[in-house]
């Protein structure tokens, strides 16, 4: 071990006392133990010390580095930077990321960390610069990212799957984020009995998600019972939710009959259209909520009821609630978890693949075999679908049903969506199917017609489009917008002949 020690550190041991000099022995056998390169330079960078580790890491033996600057070592390219010489020039310690570039260890990447020590006159005495081979630590870097990344592609594979599996066991297209979101948590609230409000647009598919819940549910093996609250008149919705006794009004059965919650006994009442109920039968609805029994019209006594409700809606039941219209405490036991569907327009990814679904549903039905060319997707894609996925449904199998050509165009869509207009920000529309350079000029001219009604005068309203005026009053013109002075106030008026720019 000593025949390996640095002559120049050992001469330093000399020039001190012998006490000392034990102290330097065992502090050269120390950092000559160093799993980590050792590099000791004195202020100006002049090598003093490496140790074995050094000579290992870099591939360079002592005796050709000690005595040399470390700054030479960079001019004659062993490696790329040198910790010591920035931390001289930086006055503090620095961590840098270097690399080998010459000798046999070329392409080594080292991480070196180097600290001045400090003299009594406040310059630096000595450089200690310890380096690491990180070549293995970036190789597993790598490695550690490259399976992160592998792992993603699997965690996606494998949710893929799992919604794959979601959607078939339920009959949901779910492609776009949102409706994603919905049937996570219709599979999420399925584990629980907790009643559920589902919120939506008509034709959202509020009837859909009820049945994963149900499907879903422990409770799959049990009725799934539903009623349309609003398609049915208050005093037969009274005897359908909760059945009636014998007796209990003329033309009643003599055994009486049953109602919707006990037909829903160890299943799932679905209760459609619930913010059509009226504030009397809300009460006796409450009622069964909260104390998991029901009383029969006539009856007198109630019967215990063990079903799970979900309750649906398109109207603003928080609104009803704030009218007076829906009684509070019925909306807080229905809204325990609400799940809210957005209307198609805002989940378009969906389209395509429920076309898609629907294409095959009918086809099969009527046993067709026809198709959509790609520009009638695109026209469903661009429609806002105010009735939502019913109304694609029924347009799909209207065309499906009146055209005999096995492939479907533009020219066999429903007039409204093929002449439909696109809406645009700030209240402007322009025809579906124009092209774009018509497009544009149909922009120009309303966006102009706006500035004009807005600021009163061609010479403003040119000020505000960041146009000339004379530009203004030449596309009035060329578009034939009419203007006219209404009081002081300029007005596009399209019929007035009197014409003033
Ligand atoms: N995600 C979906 N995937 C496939 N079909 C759907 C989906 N959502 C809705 N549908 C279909 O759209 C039609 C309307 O859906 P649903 O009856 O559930 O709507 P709703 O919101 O309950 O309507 P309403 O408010 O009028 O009762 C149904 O034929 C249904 O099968």
């Amino acid at each position: 071990m000593v025949s390996r020690l640095n002559p120049c550190f050992s001469a330093m041991a000399k020039t001190e006392g012998s006490a000392n000099k034990c102290l330097d022995c065992e502090l050269e056998d120390i950092l000559e133990a160093s799993h980590d390169g050792q590099f000791i330079s004195d202020g100006e960078g002049n090598i003093v010390m490496v140790n074995s580790a050094w000579e290992r890491i870099c591939g360079i033996h002592r005796d050709f580095v000690v005595g040399k600057n470390a700054r030479d070592m960079v001019a004659q390219k062993f490696y790329t930077e040198s910790s010591v010489i920035a931390a001289i020039e930086a006055r503090k310690k620095i961590t840098i990321m270097l690399e080998m570039t010459r000798g046999e260890k070329i392409g080594q990447k080292i991480m070196a960390t180097a600290i001045p020590i400090w003299g009594e006159d406040g310059e630096i005495k000595r450089v200690v610069a310890n380096i690491r081979d990180i070549t293995e630590i970036l190789y597993l870097k790598d490695l550690l990212e490259k399976t992160k990344q592998l792992n993603e592609i699997y965690a996606a594979e494998l949710e893929q799957m799992r919604f794959q599996q979601l959607t078939r066991n339920c009959d949901v297209i779910a492609r776009s984020p949102e409706t994603r979101r919905v049937l996570e948590m219709a599979a999420q609230v399925a584990k629980v009995d907790s009643t559920v409000l589902i919120i939506g647009e008509s034709g959202a598919g509020k009837e859909v998600i009820a049945n994963a819940i149900h499907r879903l549910s422990q409770r799959n093996e049990g009725p799934l019972i539903k009623i349309n609250c609003g398609a049915i008149p208050e005093n037969l919705l009274e005897s359908e939710l909760f059945g009636y006794d014998s007796g209990a009004f003329t033309g009643a059965r003599k055994q009486g009959k049953p109602g919707m919650f006990e037909l829903a006994e160890k299943g799932t009442l679905f209760l459609d259209e619930v913010g059509d109920i009226t504030l009397n039968l809300q009460v006796k609805l409450l009622r069964a909520l909260q104390d998991h029994s029901i009383m029969r019209v006539g009856g007198l006594k109630p019967v215990p009821v063990d079903a799970r409700i979900v309750a649906a809606t398109n109207r603003n039941l928080r609104e009803m609630v704030s009218s007076g219209a829906f009684r509070e405490d019925l909306y807080y036991r229905l809204n325990v978890v609400s799940i809210e569907i957005p209307p198609l327009r805002e989940r378009k990814e969906d389209i395509p693949l429920l076309v898609q679904y629907f294409l095959e549903r009918i086809n099969k039905r009527y046993q067709f075999n026809k198709r959509f060319s790609p520009a009638v997707v695109d026209q469903f894609l661009s429609y806002s679908w105010p009735g939502n996925i019913r109304e694609l449904e029924n347009v799909i199998e209207r065309m499906l049903v009146m055209t005999e050509d096995e492939e479907l165009h533009v020219r066999h869509l429903p007039a409204y969506i093929r002449n439909q207009a696109l809406p645009l920000e700030g209240g402007m529309v322009v025809p579906a199917n124009l092209p774009l350079h018509k497009a544009i000029e149909q922009v120009e001219k309303q966006l102009i017609e706006q500035a004009l009604k807005k600021y009163g005068s061609t010479r403003k309203a040119a000020a505000a489009l960041k146009l000339n005026q004379s530009t203004v009053v030449r596309k009035i013109k060329r578009y034939n917008i009419a203007v006219c002075l209404e009081g002081d106030k300029m007005q596009t008026c399209f019929e007035d002949p009197r014409l003033k720019i």
